[in-house]
């Protein structure tokens, strides 16, 4: 800015009044320039004056831009502008300076907020204009508003927080929020001036003292979980965090938020006893459901064993452990199938021990069962892999042999033989047991394995009738045969029952006096359809099927109650003699039963005489011997019968304390014509004599055979000639009617 004062020049004082002012017009410039605020000189509404942070307040590069534009243009709107005037000029009127903060406009057209302040140049003379200075706060009241803002949230938040805030300075607590009173059951106020409440009132663990605690203890950045007293008395389990609020200047104290978790503590603890029950039940569950898990594991596996053990036992014998009946029908169907395809051969064998019911009724069924055992071994080892060897009860077998023609089944059964020659040691018992066996053959004998088994069970049975200790082929001509027997062993069953059987007696005469000594009951079965059946035919049949057991009974029984009746009719020296099975003979209670039955009878026991055949002691003398003795013990005689057949040694006869022998038939019937019986029979009568025993000569039928028999001093004979075997009361009449002989009786009795 220049001024311009005309002719002055000359007047020094003006010369110094205009270097002043000039220098003051140059100070005010560099003061208007550097100011940090706007300074604009307004006169009549425009903009004559202005310096450069106006301009850029305003948003003008350069002041020059600013002035002479007007003041109006400034502001928002014409309104806001005379509003400023309204309420600026009254007191600039006055001399004062007036200060506001209003929103102005930039060039832009941006609206921002700046403080106004403005002094009439004359108070007098408003015209003269108007010096206003404007600074703009846009920055500072955005600032500002953000603040208040913040503050007022954070206010908000301090109120209405569900947690409880603390403020601590130097170990005081300065404010809380009301959230914290509510939690520990105090106005805000109150709590602020615990400082005065005895904290013996809350004890220990009284808030004041916690917080107090909290605060001392603190290091500005807590974190964990504290217990606090309710002003009831009760705890207040809080999450409680603090922080410093000015980590730079703790003089400023440090805050705390405190959670109530007293609700979810107690959830927690519930939760953890139910969890701890829970698992408690879980792990008592666990338990049981192992020992249960435990428990079904064993029953499965005992069912298994079980089912397993079902199953072995539905195809395997238990005693032998050989296929049964029903695994080898299923084996030979596979066999029977490959022979039929193959056109191969296939024999079957049904193999029957002789006698092997004799074992079992003498020695007991342990022995028995022992001997199958052995048995069935040696079976296995003669055939080969493929054969089956099969038990079907009792001492059957069958063996099914695929590929085995005749001649092959044969070779079988021979080696099955040679095999049960070596005698069986069971336990100190050494016995022998051979095997009657029939063999089968496919397709001619049967084409499936029952009709095979059938066949080669009636060649079997062939075997076994004759002879045993052998085997037969099956022919179709055995089979009436074999049927006979199973209709014998079937009607034996009810024959006693039904009084089929009866007795008839064949006397023994007394050589040496012609005397009827004693008679022999024989047993007669007369069958209503079979008609009369001859002892030899079912004696046997009896002893395989066991039946002779209470057979021979119903004989000892009938036969002493026969023997008492002639007693009593006066013929008190008579003797009868009664037929022993082997296996009536190994009966351990046998010597029992015969003293039973003698003293249920008046008959002494010497009118009683056992005839045994010489078999009985084969198997086990020495366990012959103590029945014999016991037997012998109780009075009754032993004699015998069919001697000559058998194999009975000399020194066995003593120990038997045998008091007769009776010769068989056989060497008897061709006395007159064979040198050889004869040499024989004068050979067991010497003997016998040597042994002080008697003799009887069997099935005497002629006068030359008697003759003979008395010459080599026979004591008894028995047979036809003197008389066949006869019912009871034909003995009586021969009881009445005989005469001791001589001249000899024959054929009278006949
Ligand atoms: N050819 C001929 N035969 C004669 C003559 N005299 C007697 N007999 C027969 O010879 C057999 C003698 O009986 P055994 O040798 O004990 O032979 C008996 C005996 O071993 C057995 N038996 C008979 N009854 C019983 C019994 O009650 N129990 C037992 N276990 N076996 C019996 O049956 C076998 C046969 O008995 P039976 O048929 O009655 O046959 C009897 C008898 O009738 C004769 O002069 N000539």
């Amino acid at each position: 800015m220049s001024l311009t004062l005309g002719s002055v020049e000359q007047d020094p004082a003006l010369v110094t009044a205009h270097v002043d002012l000039e220098r003051l017009s140059r100070e005010q410039q560099a003061l208007l320039d550097s100011a940090g605020v706007g300074i604009a000189f307004i006169k009549n509404r425009v903009v004559v004056r202005c310096n450069p942070h106006f301009a850029k307040i305003f948003g003008f590069s350069h002041r020059d831009q600013v002035v002479g534009i007007r003041s109006a243009s400034l502001h928002p709107s014409r309104e806001e502008f005379k509003a400023l005037g309204r309420s600026a000029y009254p007191s600039m009127i006055q001399g004062k300076t007036f200060k506001t903060e209003r929103r102005l406009r930039r060039n832009s057209g941006h609206l921002f907020w700046a403080s106004l302040t403005g002094h009439l140049i004359n108070a007098k003379a408003p015209h003269e204009g108007a010096i206003w200075i404007v600074d703009d706060i846009d920055e500072q009241r955005h600032r500002k508003a953000l603040l208040s803002s913040a503050i007022r949230e954070k206010q908000l938040l301090f109120e209405t927080a569900a947690v409880g805030i603390a403020y601590f300075r130097q170990g005081a607590l300065t404010r809380c929020n009301p959230h914290l009173g509510t939690m520990l059951g105090y106005e805000p106020e109150t709590l602020l001036n615990l400082t005065n409440v005895p904290t013996s009132l809350l004890a220990n663990i009284s808030p004041l003292n916690v917080l107090s605690q909290m605060s001392a203890s603190s290091s500005g950045n807590f974190e964990g979980e504290l217990t606090l007293a309710h002003q009831q008395g009760h705890r207040i389990e809080c999450e409680a965090r603090s922080r410093w609020v000015d980590p730079l200047d703790r003089s400023q104290g440090e805050v705390w938020i405190l959670v109530d978790i007293t609700e979810r503590k107690n959830i927690q603890a519930m939760l953890t006893k139910a969890q701890a029950e829970l698992e408690r039940q879980v792990h008592e569950r666990t338990n049981e459901l192992s020992a249960t898990i435990q428990t079904l594991h064993q029953e499965v596996e005992d069912r298994k064993r079980v089912q397993e053990r079902i199953h072995w036992m539905a195809h395997y014998d238990p005693l032998t452990g050989l296929p049964n009946r029903t695994f080898m029908a299923d084996r030979s169907q596979e066999a029977i199938t490959q022979a039929r395809n193959n056109a191969s051969p296939l024999a079957v064998i049904f193999l029957d021990l002789d006698r092997f019911k004799h074992v079992n009724d003498s020695l007991g069924h342990k022995v028995g069962d022992a001997l199958l055992q052995q048995i069935a071994k040696r079976l296995r080892a003669v055939v080969r892999e493929k054969d089956t060897v099969a038990r079907l009860g009792g001492d059957e077998f069958v063996l099914l042999l695929p590929g085995a023609n005749a001649q092959g089944a044969a070779r079988v059964a021979g080696k099955l033989q040679e095999a049960s020659l070596r005698p069986y040691q069971i336990g100190h018992h050494e016995l022998s047991m051979a095997p009657s066996m029939g063999i089968a053959l496919f397709p001619q004998d049967g084409e499936d394995i029952d009709s095979l088994t059938q066949s080669a069970d009636v060649a079997m049975y062939h075997a076994k009738l004759e002879g045993r200790n052998t085997y037969r082929f099956f022919t179709p001509q055995m089979h009436a045969k074999s049927v006979r027997a199973l209709q014998l062993e079937n009607a034996m069953r009810r024959a006693l029952e039904r009084n089929e059987f009866t007795l008839h007696y064949q006397p023994q005469i007394c050589l040496h006096t012609g005397e009827i000594r004693s008679v022999e009951a024989l047993l007669r079965w007369n069958q209503p359809e079979l008609g009369s059946v001859s002892p030899g035919e079912f004696i046997p049949v009896a002893e395989d099927s066991g039946q002779i057991l209470q057979i021979g009974e119903w004989v000892l029984r009938k036969a002493v109650a026969q023997l008492q009746t002639w007693h009593q009719a006066g013929f008190g020296q008579l003797k009868v003699a009664v037929n022993l099975s082997a296996i009536q003979f190994h009966q351990p209670q046998l010597p029992e039963l015969i003293s039973r039955i003698l003293l249920e009878s008046d008959i002494p026991p010497t009118a009683l005489e056992l005839e045994l055949t010489e078999g009985v002691a084969v198997h086990d003398p020495k366990a012959a011997t103590l029945t014999m003795d016991a037997l012998r013990k109780s009075g009754v005689w032993l004699s015998i019968d069919d001697f000559g057949t058998g194999y009975s040694s000399l020194s066995q006869l003593k120990r038997f304390q045998i008091y007769k022998l009776k010769i068989d038939q056989s060497f008897v019937h061709d006395l007159d014509h064979d040198s050889n019986d004869r040499a024989i029979v004068s050979a067991i009568i010497r003997m016998a004599q040597a042994l002080g025993i008697q003799t009887t000569a069997e099935g005497v039928e002629t006068q030359e055979q008697l003759d003979f028999l008395r010459e080599q001093g026979c004591d008894e004979a028995q047979g036809y000639l003197f008389s066949r075997p006869v019912p009871a009361e034909q003995i009586s009449e021969l009881l009445c009617a005989y005469q001791p002989w001589s001249p000899p009786p024959s054929p009278a009795f006949s």
